[in-house]
């Protein structure tokens, strides 16, 4: 009797994980395919030859980014990341741009959003410090602070606050989940082993559109405003509703070309998927660099010291903003954070997908003929630094070395294509579109953390800070989150 027991309870068991196993396995069947041949690059000349003599083959990300369909058995959705590189990805490219991350638009409506939600940490950071060196953790403090930002650029002020606190968190948990994709990616049997982790990953899709669909249908309903909250200022949202793309998206071939035939508007699941994309890539590689920025300068006091007197020094009426035209006015800050950038990119590694032609120009052997994507993983990390370009001890962090006469001189954040010496906002026909504004929300927030407190190592920290990266599901983090201890500065 206690025999059949146990077997009966062996095929209970057995019958629960082929349920979880077939169902997705159903939906997903046409996500399987052969495990790509990952071909790694960490040197400088190599990556600049690939990335702009062969541009034509290395413009595009791997087809799933996250290595697995996130649309399964949902109408497929395109973000800017996943597009190839053709007419949709020109079109959503372009309305991101030249609507939101142009640099007219950048000095006059996101400087005072900026300086709002800059004073806001500093407000916060203070209530919570009641005398000198109180240990504070810093990261959801700047999460928040960076994630209102954006939302204001993506929404103007049509959301509410509880909302936006409902988006952060959802996007926070997807990010930092738990789970192991590139696992998952890899085999059914990893998905049926770690099934509670497919399941939650594929749930997520579901989850966002839960959270973002009703956002973007109430503003497809409502007679849009023309005043979003800033003078003319247009929302990222009311960008997206109007825009119109091709209607044949299927163009991969068709390079950057015009796409002057029929158009469409977006449908509400692909809108839903950009304003994520949005939020998603504008906060959690800014909030990394914030925090290991923050975490330099615990480290070297003079650092932060040269940087506090010049932040002290260029005070004025504006004190609150970094614009770019004022990042050149101050190039210690802009030193500080370009070395940030160097020793801790955000994205580490930077993908592209080519074909078998992709393969031959970058002079690698010929992939299996049965469809074996052939991926080129460019490190980042490693090219910035690459002791042939940074002579003058490469894994110190040096910001001298961005100011004039320093080898960093000519640098700035995105390569040109004659020399890459660093690229963490990758280069090419897939660079990051918003290198600029990154720069200047980092500039903007550890500005105001250095003008207003001091920053030293955490008490149990035997005077130094880990820096131990982790990578979350796109992004390097510190591992252990930065804490310090902070003390406001009353000697001005
Ligand atoms: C410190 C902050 C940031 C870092 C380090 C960073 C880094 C990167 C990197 C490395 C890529 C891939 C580039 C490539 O494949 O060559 C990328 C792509 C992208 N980033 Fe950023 N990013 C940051 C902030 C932002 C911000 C503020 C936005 C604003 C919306 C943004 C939007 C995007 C988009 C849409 C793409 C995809 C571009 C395409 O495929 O054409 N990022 N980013």
């Amino acid at each position: 009797m206690e025999a059949m027991q146990l077997l009966a309870a062996v095929l209970a068991v057995l019958a629960l994980f082929l349920a979880a196993y077939w169902r997705p396995r159903s939906r997903h069947a046409h996500t399987t395919r052969p495990v790509p041949v990952i071909i790694e690059v960490g040197d400088p000349d190599v990556a600049r030859a690939l990335m702009f003599d062969h541009a034509d083959f290395f413009s595009n990300h791997p087809d799933a980014v996250l290595g697995i369909d996130f649309d399964a058995g949902q109408p497929k959705t395109e973000s800017i990341t996943s597009a190839h590189y053709g007419t949709l990805w020109s079109a959503l490219r372009r309305n991101l741009t030249v609507n939101i991350l142009h640099p007219s638009r950048l000095g006059h409506h996101v400087e005072p959003i900026q300086r709002d939600a800059a004073e806001a940490l500093v407000a916060d950071l203070s209530t919570r410090v009641a005398g000198a060196g109180e240990e504070v953790a810093i990261r959801e403090r700047v999460y928040a602070a960076v994630f209102a930002t954006m939302a204001r650029l993506c929404f103007g002020d049509g959301v509410g606050e509880r909302d936006v606190a409902v988006m952060r968190r959802t996007l926070h948990d997807f990010f930092h989940s738990n789970v192991d994709i590139k696992l998952l990616a890899r085999s059914r049997l990893a998905r049926l082993v770690r099934w509670r982790q497919w399941r939650y990953i594929i749930g997520m899709r579901r989850r966002l559109d839960e959270v973002f669909g009703p956002v973007v249908e109430a503003r497809r309903r409502q007679s849009r405003r023309s005043d979003g909250g800033g003078g003319s200022f247009s929302s990222y949202l009311d960008s997206l509703i109007d825009l119109r793309v091709p209607s044949d998206s299927d163009d991969s071939e068709t390079g950057g070309g015009l796409g002057l035939g029929a158009r469409r508007a977006l449908r509400d699941d692909e809108v839903v998927r950009l304003v994520w994309e949005f939020l998603g890539s504008s906060t959690q590689a800014v909030v990394s660099c914030v925090e290991w920025t923050l975490a330099r300068l615990v480290t070297e006091p003079e650092v932060q010291k040269k940087l506090y007197h010049e932040l002290i020094a260029a005070s004025d009426h504006r004190k609150g903003q970094v614009s770019d035209e004022r990042l050149q006015e101050l190039p210690y800050l802009r030193a500080v954070i370009l070395e940030s950038l160097r020793l801790h990119p955000p994205l580490p590694t930077i993908l592209r997908e080519v074909g078998p032609e992709g393969a031959a120009a970058a002079g690698a052997p010929p992939p299996p003929p049965d469809g074996t994507p052939v991926r080129f993983l460019f490190n980042a990390g490693q090219i910035g630094r690459d002791r042939k370009t940074w002579t003058e001890d490469p894994d110190e962090f040096r910001p001298e070395r961005f100011l004039a006469g320093g080898e960093g001189e000519d640098v700035s954040p995105l390569p040109g294509p004659k020399k890459i010496k660093m690229m963490p906002f990758g280069a090419g026909r897939r660079h990051c579109p918003g290198a600029g504004l990154s720069m200047i929300h980092v500039g903007c927030f550890v500005a105001a953390l250095v003008r207003e407190f001091e920053w030293a190592p955490p008490a149990d920290g035997g005077g130094g800070v880990d820096l131990t990266g982790t990578n979350t599901l796109f992004v390097r983090m510190m591992a252990p989150p930065l804490k310090a201890r902070i003390t406001p500065r009353t000697s001005r």
